[in-house]
């Protein structure tokens, strides 16, 4: 279970998050949505611990979230952040030996799934298959916590779609949750137990999907207009 207390998250002087209370359970696809700007980053940030809250707490199992990022959490980030001159393989390797639970076979076979060239030079492929590269070195580790930043974002509607297919192939629900943040909304909300909209640092609503399916009978779409013009129109009365 991942907790955040009262959170607050300050760069400087710019406050990306404030006062988030939120609870995510275990063995869920959560998304987090918002606009650009709006805290989405920074919030899987606190859970990986890589950036620590200005004021509350954020709690992954129970236990402040920057104690346990290497062993808990495997995180996708937004940036590229291989070695270029490394091939495929070499990259896995890698990744083998800064993780203690990197499974090898996994990655083997994501790496078929995805038909990347284990040869191939990472800066010789395309920008869909660095993406995918990304893929297979997060879900390759066996880690209860899978983060991902954006992981869709700037690929062509083929490579988003075997992302997709590999987030469902390799991802083991039973033992793992996932919280990706996105703006890709039609594709991501087949995949998805809960959302959570973020609007200027602040949660807007947490939802569950299958209760928006059933009672409410829209789409994440028609639900995230609708709840981000009500959320302007407030702040606009307010
Ligand atoms: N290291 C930093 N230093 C200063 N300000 C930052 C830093 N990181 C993020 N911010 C600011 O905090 C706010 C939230 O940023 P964040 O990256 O979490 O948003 P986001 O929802 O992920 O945005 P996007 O969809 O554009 O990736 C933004 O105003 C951003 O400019």
């Amino acid at each position: 279970m991942i907790r955040f207390e009262q959170v607050t998250k300050k760069y400087l002087t710019k406050t990306a998050l404030e006062g988030i209370d939120l609870e995510l359970p275990q063995g869920e696809i959560i998304g987090v949505i918002g606009e650009n700007g709006s805290g989405k980053s920074t919030l899987l940030k606190l859970i990986a611990g890589l950036v620590r809250p200005s004021k509350g707490r954020v709690l992954v199992d129970e236990e402040p979230s920057h104690r346990r990022i290497a062993r808990k959490v495997a995180y996708l980030s937004e940036l590229e952040t291989y070695y270029p001159f490394f091939t495929v393989q070499q990259t896995v390797d890698f990744y083998e030996t800064q993780f203690a639970d990197f499974n090898r076979e996994r990655a083997r076979e994501m790496m078929d799934f995805m038909q990347l060239d284990p040869q191939a030079k990472v800066k010789n492929l395309s920008k869909g298959n660095r993406g995918r590269v990304k893929l297979v070195v997060t879900l390759a580790r066996d880690a209860p916590y899978i983060l991902m930043d954006e992981p869709l974002s700037g690929l062509d509607p083929i490579v988003r779609n075997s992302i997709i297919k590999g987030l469902i192939s390799f991802v083991d629900l039973e033992k793992q949750t996932v919280v990706i943040t996105t703006h890709e909304i039609n594709e991501v909300e087949a995949l998805l137990d809960r959302v959570v909209a973020i609007r200027n640092g602040k949660i807007v609503k947490v939802v569950e999907l299958d209760e928006l399916r059933l009672n409410e009978g829209v789409s994440l779409v028609e639900w995230m207009t609708s709840i981000y013009s009500d959320n302007a129109n407030q702040s606009k009365e307010a």
